[in-house]
């Protein structure tokens, strides 16, 4: 198909919320990978979640050259399928994985699993045991009862690479429910308080658990270097402390995800360039003037490798007015992208495939499931003359909407489909109202 570059009206001269691929086609459309986003929502149905695999792709990359001593490993709980594990693998990328779950496409894609970190603040028996049966490089020790738990199922003469997950009191992140870096949440151990060096003693009182590193995670949408940089002078005084008292030299030190994307245009996104030179900076600085050597780095990109190769298609059911406003009410909502509901997300929106010369007006788009705070995109511009039918695109869809779909109001989960270089194919397939009934075995 014919198509130019993606030039927005307002989107000029900011960074684009599209992947680089995307283009106008003729008819008021939108081409993906050269693929028209209209022609996919017919043949695929609506809603539906659209993957550029090159870009996805080129992200991944973007993070090696950037890093080129840090290992990457990217964050599956931002979306995962057996196809994104096959891309990260050739990549050359890891993966982050919080459950056996994750950790089951992971392993049998033949993705190399000392390239696989574990988290989780509460990871159970199956997770353990599913980890260690597997053979994952390194579990992140998330609290001191797991320490115990974790050293018991390791089988002598095997011993387990962990890192332990501490806080260096650092708030960052879009919203309080995804900031992870102080005290007073759930998840890591203080350095404040002592118990980050309790269970590190704990660790090292351990044989069949071997120390590698500290991780961290500060938080997640994070949309500027600095709190990368103090958390690494943090964590090397830390480390240097460790030394003094302990005679360890830690030789690993894992940053985490959170590296933020555009949603709207001319949102804050650093390039993994910007975050990856204040980084490796600050760490050679901070090492010398501690006299510790430098330590391998890894961070864990989730969101910033796959949303923005994301796009979220709806069809339009109903419109109407209320209080003045305009709602357009969609075949999705808040069961494939929960997260303007818990974080107050914004998204931009289009219409593709008709054209008309209605002038824009505001307009808020909503879900179809049973809540009020149901809304995908509040007061968006939409075409005066958008109508039932009409094909709506959300781009900057790629993370943690699918991945936090869930089955309210049983509408079933949208599919996954792949573009790259002109053609279309399917991830993960719509979840049937078959697949429904074959969970539901009570009489
Ligand atoms: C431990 C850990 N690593 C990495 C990530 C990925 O974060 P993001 O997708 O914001 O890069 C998360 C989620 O915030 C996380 O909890
Ligand atoms: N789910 C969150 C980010 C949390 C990431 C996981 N620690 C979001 O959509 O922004």
């Amino acid at each position: 198909m014919t198509a130019e570059p993606l030039l927005l009206v307002g989107e000029l001269n900011t960074p684009t919320v599209w992947p680089a691929s995307a283009a106008l086609a003729p008819g008021g459309d939108i081409a993906v990978a050269r693929v028209s986003l209209a022609e996919l929502a017919e043949r695929y149905g609506t809603p539906a979640y659209v993957l550029d695999e090159d870009e996805v792709r080129a992200r991944a990359r973007a993070w090696r050259r950037a890093l080129p001593d840090a290992e990457i490993v990217y964050a599956a709980k931002a979306f995962l399928c057996r196809a994104i594990v096959d891309w990260m693998e050739q990549e050359g990328l890891g993966l982050d994985v919080c459950s056996a779950g994750e950790l089951e496409p992971a392993a049998t894609r033949g993705l190399p699993p000392e390239r696989i970190v574990l988290h989780g603040n509460a990871k159970s028996p199956q997770d353990l045991r599913t980890a260690l049966r597997l053979g994952v490089g390194r579990v992140v020790i998330d609290s001191a009862c797991e320490t115990a738990r974790l050293a018991a199922q390791v089988q002598g003469p095997d011993t387990q690479q962990v890192m332990v997950r501490v806080l260096p009191g650092i708030e960052a992140g879009a919203h309080p429910k995804i900031r992870t870096g102080a005290d007073g949440q759930k998840f890591g151990l203080s350095l404040a308080d002592g118990s980050a060096e309790d269970t590190i003693a704990r660790v090292l009182g351990r044989p069949r658990l071997e120390l590698v590193g500290l991780h961290c995670h500060l938080g997640s949408q994070i949309t500027e270097p600095g709190p990368y940089a103090e958390a690494v002078r943090r964590l090397v005084a830390f480390l240097a402390g460790l030394r003094d008292r302990y005679g360890v030299t830690l030789p690993e030190l894992d940053l985490g995800g959170g590296f933020a994307v555009a949603y709207l245009p001319g949102d804050p996104a650093p390039t993994p360039t910007e975050y990856g030179r204040l980084i490796t900076g600050t760490l050679a600085s901070a090492c010398a003037e501690h006299g510790l050597p430098v330590p391998r780095l890894t961070v864990e990109p989730g969101r910033s490798v796959i949303a923005p190769a994301g796009i979220a298609l709806y069809r339009v059911l109903a419109v109407k007015r209320s209080a003045g406003r305009v709602f357009v009410a969609v075949d999705g909502g808040m069961s494939d992208n929960p997260r303007p509901a818990l974080y107050g997300a914004r998204y931009t929106v289009r219409r593709v495939g008709r054209a008309s010369d209605a002038p824009m007006r505001a307009a808020t788009v909503v879900g179809r499931h049973c809540e009020a705070g149901d809304v995908l995109a509040e007061s968006v511009e939409l075409p005066e003359d958008i109508r039932p039918g009409d094909v709506l695109a959300v781009p900057a869809a790629g993370a943690y909407q699918v991945s936090m779909a869930s089955g309210y109001n049983m509408t079933g989960r949208p599919p996954v489909v792949a573009v790259s270089g002109g053609r279309s194919r399917l991830l993960v397939r719509r979840e049937s109202f078959e697949d429904l009934r074959a969970r539901d075995v009570g009489l």
